[in-house]
């Protein structure tokens, strides 16, 4: 289990993670999904005990990380966006390394290792870990990741760089995993592959977690709130005038602002319509469709907008 107790972490008196508290029970595929900078590195870091946090603390099945920063290690296994490793050494030599270093006896590692690299469909290959592609590392990571049979698995934009075989695979791995009790920490930017995966998932927007819950109670928590949002195509004779509208999310002017694609919280195609009249400009299509589930959870993030 992992539990945030009002963790928080600034930078130079910027709050990059600010008072998460929730849990993560055994056995979960939780989804922590944010953009750019919302704070996921930040709150994985302290997770793994590689930085120490401002205020509050996280564990790891009960043990405060920044106490017990050993133990801790014995009980996860994390993944970075980039792993290491040596690149004159085959998978194999790479994964015994690591796990001398955990104290596994040669039996012990030579069965594991086996395991694993079946596991990630890197049996058998011989050449060095210099020569493979990002995919191949990131596999080779998923197989360091499970080394010391880990309890918790973190796991930071684990399919970054798989190609679609490579995601089936390590979708099927940590689905496996958290059968087998695992619990296991995904950081996402991608909606629809953290959507597919994830038993749960919590919405980080500047280091605060917005919204938690299942995919399905994620979406309909925004269906039936303000969020719905509505896409308004746009296509004029002569350049149009820049739209502002208090219900105006986003707007996007194309061919010399003679087509446009306005995203809103409602339909407002008559004010729209309105301002082009006032500047006299040639209406060829004012066009409505709703937008989806997920370009509203998106938008809904990205504006850093918290839920009532
Ligand atoms: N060492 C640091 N010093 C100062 N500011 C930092 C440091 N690390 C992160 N930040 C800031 O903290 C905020 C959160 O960053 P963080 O890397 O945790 O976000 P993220 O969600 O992981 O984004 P990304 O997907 O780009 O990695 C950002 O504003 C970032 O600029």
């Amino acid at each position: 289990m992992i539990t945030f107790d009002h963790l928080s972490k600034a930078y130079n008196g910027v709050y990059a993670v600010d008072d998460l508290t929730f849990e993560i029970p055994d056995g979960e595929i939780f989804g922590l999904l944010g953009p750019n900078g919302a704070g996921k590195s930040t709150t994985i870091l302290m997770l793994t005990g590689l930085i120490e946090p401002t205020a509050g603390r996280c564990l790891i099945d009960g043990i405060e990380v920044a106490k017990n920063p050993i133990e801790v290690k014995h009980r996860i296994g994390y993944m970075p966006e980039d792993v290491g490793f040596y690149t004159n050494l085959t998978a194999g030599e790479n994964l015994d390394f690591f796990a001398r270093l955990y104290g596994m006896d040669a039996a012990a590692r030579n069965s594991r290792i086996d395991e694993l690299l079946s596991l990630v469909n890197l049996d058998g290959v011989e050449k060095l870990v210099g020569g493979y592609s990002k995919g191949m590392r990131q596999r080779l990571g998923i197989a360091k990741a499970l080394l010391n049979d880990p309890a918790v698995i973190i796991l930071d934009e684990p399919t970054a760089n798989l190609d679609p075989q490579g995601v089936a695979d390590y979708r099927k791995i940590i689905k496996q995993m958290a059968v087998d009790g695992k619990t296991i920490l995904v950081s996402s930017h991608i909606l629809s592959e953290v959507s597919l995966v994830c038993s749960s998932i919590g919405v980080l927007s500047q280091g605060r977690l917005v919204a938690r819950g299942t995919w399905k109670e994620l979406t309909q928590t925004f269906d039936a709130t303000r969020l719905e949002q509505v896409k308004i195509l746009v296509e004029t004779r002569d350049a149009m005038p820049k739209f502002s509208h208090p219900d105006l999310i986003a707007a996007e002017y194309t061919n010399d602002n003679r087509e446009a694609v306005i995203t809103a919280r409602s339909d407002i195609r008559d004010a729209i319509a309105e301002t082009l009249r006032d500047e006299g400009v040639m209406i060829r299509q004012l066009s409505f469709d709703r937008a989806t589930i997920e370009e509203s959870v998106l938008s809904y993030y990205n504006t850093g907008e918290e839920q009532a």
